[in-house]
């Protein structure tokens, strides 16, 4: 579903991410880790076309993102850091013009809106501002406007940050219902381990680990995924997080 070959952005000479080499596969959630810093905004921007990359190539839902941005951008939901609505708007208005915006008629906006809303539990939400939900609902809302339009892959940036442990993890069984292919960036290895079916890490721009947790973890000789990622960027989570 998604392949990088050589993916590498420089800014003003000094490089970002260098070379990387990725392929996730359908169905697949796959995590992406590094301190900050690390590249993987950087990562993720290009791979939803909102960066051109210096050179490299890479396909998303086998649309080309340099030759077919909008073949990109029509397969792929992007879900970004610190919310997605509009303050004032109401959950349903802002869900139904999002599914117009993709073209869909009125009728089928009404439709996937009701349907988003109930598969994320937030049936009852539509009059709702942002403002009045939790953090939780207020995540699972966003997951429904990256979903609006049955994207083929969907991208999360840091789907989880800010929300309390149990939020997070009742937002991990809402992710695994998903089924769909997933892209998602984190700070929480403890995450990486509970949801992901495969793990990247990147460093220095550079991928320099990749595996399932559980082979990552054999690999490494390591117990846990803290263990393997301060193997293999010589410092612990905790110390890059900002
Ligand atoms: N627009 C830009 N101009 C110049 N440098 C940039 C720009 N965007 C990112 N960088 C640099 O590229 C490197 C990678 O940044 P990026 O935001 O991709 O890291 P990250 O892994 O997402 O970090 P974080 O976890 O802090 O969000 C950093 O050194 C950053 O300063």
């Amino acid at each position: 579903m998604i392949t990088a070959r050589a993916l590498t952005r420089t800014f003003k000479g000094v490089p970002a991410v260098r070379a990387v080499d990725l392929d996730v596969y359908e169905g697949e959630i796959c995590g992406f880790l590094g301190p900050n810093g690390a590249g993987k905004t950087t990562t993720l921007r290009m791979l939803t076309t909102l960066l051109r990359p210096t050179s490299g190539a890479a396909t998303v839902a086998g649309h080309d993102l340099v030759d077919d941005p909008a073949g990109v951008r029509g397969s792929i939901g992007y879900v970004a850091q610190g919310g997605m609505f509009t303050p004032l708007s109401r959950i349903g208005d802002e869900l139904r013009l999002q599914a117009r915006l993709y073209g869909h008629s009125a009728r089928e906006a009404r439709r996937r809106t009701g349907e988003v809303l109930d598969r994320l539990d937030l049936g009852g939400f539509e009059q709702r501002t942002p403002a009045s939900l939790s953090g939780g609902q207020a995540r699972r809302a966003d997951l429904a406007l990256g979903l609006i339009h049955t994207p083929k892959v969907l991208f999360l940036d840091e789907p989880t940050n800010g929300l309390d442990p149990r939020a997070r993890a009742e937002l991990w069984t809402y992710i695994r219902g998903l089924k769909t292919t997933i892209f998602l960036s984190t700070h929480y290895l403890d995450e990486a381990d509970a949801l992901c079916d495969r793990v990247l890490i990147i460093d220095g721009g550079r991928i320099v680990a990749s595996g399932s947790p559980a082979d990552l973890k054999r690999d490494h000789a390591a117990k846990t995924l803290d263990e393997v990622f301060l193997t293999v960027t010589g410092r612990p989570m905790e110390e890059t997080a900002a």
